[in-house]
């Protein structure tokens, strides 16, 4: 079948890659024309396990192309998906001028019946502006082209993109006519042999199902932080009392780590997004709002936890800070608990050491070069004239180190666990300053 996908960032690409993995022929614009020549000279511009391969390959087959060319995209695709950013806008609702913009390009050039798949993650009613942007520009054409609008939200996680995309737990698919819906079936049929995952819907509920689940994942782990902090001032251990409510079935393990906060492009827009919308319907959605208050304390965590060792005086430190993305198998810093760790920090007046195994250029690109800001090539040497050790990301090379180095290496032997890798009684024992989250026994 032919594809095109508006939008070559995580969602757009691990989308058009996928779908030419299984046959179809994919066309994926975008508007960054940077980012079309690096794609097409073979360099992926994000890190996504597995992603590369697949492009390489479905390239050199010819089911996949990167154009910025919009006419060849609006010709080429039956299906146009639209993979653009949903970033919030400056009261926390979802800015829908890049899906909007699509809608208008795809209504300026299409000349036979379209489906307009919407991927990105956008508030409900959302469906009906983009057929009324699409239509407003065909009545200006004069032209009665038939188009159907569809909502097919998208689940993956970064890191696990395609395995996600390959082995969905569902597919969402919100139509209003049955016809759309047979298409979009036959579209994911590759994906879905084993038993049938497609849940179909209304599109007004299927929009909502996007953020009714990025919001209970982020209130889960909102929760947990809630009571790891408990737990701090009670003498009881989060980790602990994780399992013991895990192991209900009811409850289950799944996004219950609690940490130095939930980060990335999704969680806290989409939660912020979800609390607009209620806003505007005249439900203030109180749950909502303490899932992100929550959060946004609990990324202030260790900064706190660092600065009382130092007796609230980090003039001149040194911080050795390992992790800068999100979370581990991404470059993505976007959120990142490190960001408000570190520019906390230089507030204070401290310095960083840090090292991530994939985000150091993207940190580069963020923060530029600074003098407070040193990137460095490994673990050890993110270390080297350190004061105190801070983990904010639990990539697995951070997860079984030379302690001895550690300990010999930084001028305090303070390491402070954003994510709860280490086991207390070791540190102890190995003589550290161990400080997690929400390990009172500690
Ligand atoms: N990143 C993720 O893990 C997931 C993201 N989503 C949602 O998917 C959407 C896209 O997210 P990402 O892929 O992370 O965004 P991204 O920021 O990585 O990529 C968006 C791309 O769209 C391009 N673009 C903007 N306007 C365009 C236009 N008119 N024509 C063609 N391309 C255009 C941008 O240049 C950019 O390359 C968002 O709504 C997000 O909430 C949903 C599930 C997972
Ligand atoms: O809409 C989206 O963009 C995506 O958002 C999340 O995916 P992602 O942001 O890639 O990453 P997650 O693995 O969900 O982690 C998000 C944040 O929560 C944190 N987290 C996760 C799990 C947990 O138990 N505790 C915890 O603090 C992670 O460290 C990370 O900072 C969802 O998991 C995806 O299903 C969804 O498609």
């Amino acid at each position: 079948m032919k594809v095109t996908i508006f939008g070559s960032g995580y969602v757009g690409l691990v989308t058009g890659a996928c779908l030419a993995e299984v046959g179809n022929d994919v066309v994926c614009i975008d508007i960054d024309a940077g980012k079309i020549q690096r794609l097409n000279q073979g360099e992926v511009p994000i890190y996504e396990p597995g992603l590369d391969t697949i492009i390489k390959r479905n390239m050199a087959a010819g089911r996949l192309q990167f154009t910025t060319d919009v006419d060849l995209g609006v010709s080429h695709g039956l299906f146009q998906f639209i993979a653009v950013g949903t970033p919030p806008d400056e009261d926390g609702s979802a800015d829908l001028q890049y899906v909007l913009a699509v809608a208008r390009s795809i209504g300026e050039r299409m000349r036979d019946y379209r489906v307009i798949v919407n991927k990105s993650t956008v508030p409900v009613g959302t469906a009906d502006k983009v057929r009324g942007a699409v239509g407003e520009v065909l009545a200006r054409r004069g032209a009665a082209i038939e188009f159907d609008v569809v909502s097919n939200p998208e689940f993956l996680k970064e890191g696990a993109a395609i395995e996600d995309f390959m082995k969905p737990d569902r597919i969402v698919v919100g139509t209003d006519n049955p016809r759309t819906t047979e298409l979009l079936r036959a579209l994911y049929a590759p994906f879905n042999r084993s038993h049938d995952r497609m849940v179909c819907m209304d599109i007004r509920s299927a929009e909502l199902t996007k953020y009714a689940a990025n919001a209970m994942l982020a209130t889960k782990i909102s929760f947990m932080n809630e009571l790891a902090n408990l737990a701090e001032r009670l003498g009881a251990d989060i980790e602990k009392v994780r399992v013991g409510i895990g192991s209900d079935p009811r409850i289950g393990y799944h996004f219950i780590y609690p940490g130095c906060g939930y980060g990335g492009s999704c969680f806290p827009k989409d939660v912020k997004a979800l609390e607009r919308t209620a806003r505007d319907v005249g439900y203030p959605a109180p749950l909502l709002q303490a899932v992100e208050a929550v959060n946004d304390r609990q990324k202030e965590k260790l900064f706190e936890k660092i600065s009382a060792y130092f007796g609230g005086d980090l003039a001149g430190r040194t911080i050795a800070v390992w992790g800068l993305a999100f979370k581990p198998n991404t470059d993505d810093m976007r959120e990142a608990p490190s960001r408000t760790l570190m520019e906390a920090l230089w507030r204070a007046g401290a310095k960083v050491r840090a090292f991530d195994p994939v985000a150091r250029e993207e940190a580069h690109r963020l923060y530029g070069e600074r003098a407070d800001l040193i990137l460095c090539d490994s673990p050890e040497s993110a270390l080297q004239g350190a004061d105190a050790l801070a983990v904010v990301t639990e990539w697995n090379v951070f997860r079984s180190p030379d302690f001895d180095e550690i300990r010999h290496t930084l001028t305090r032997p303070a390491v402070f666990d954003g994510r709860n890798i280490y086991d207390p009684a070791h540190m102890k024992a190995q003589g550290f300053d161990y400080f997690a989250i929400g390990r009172g026994t500690a």
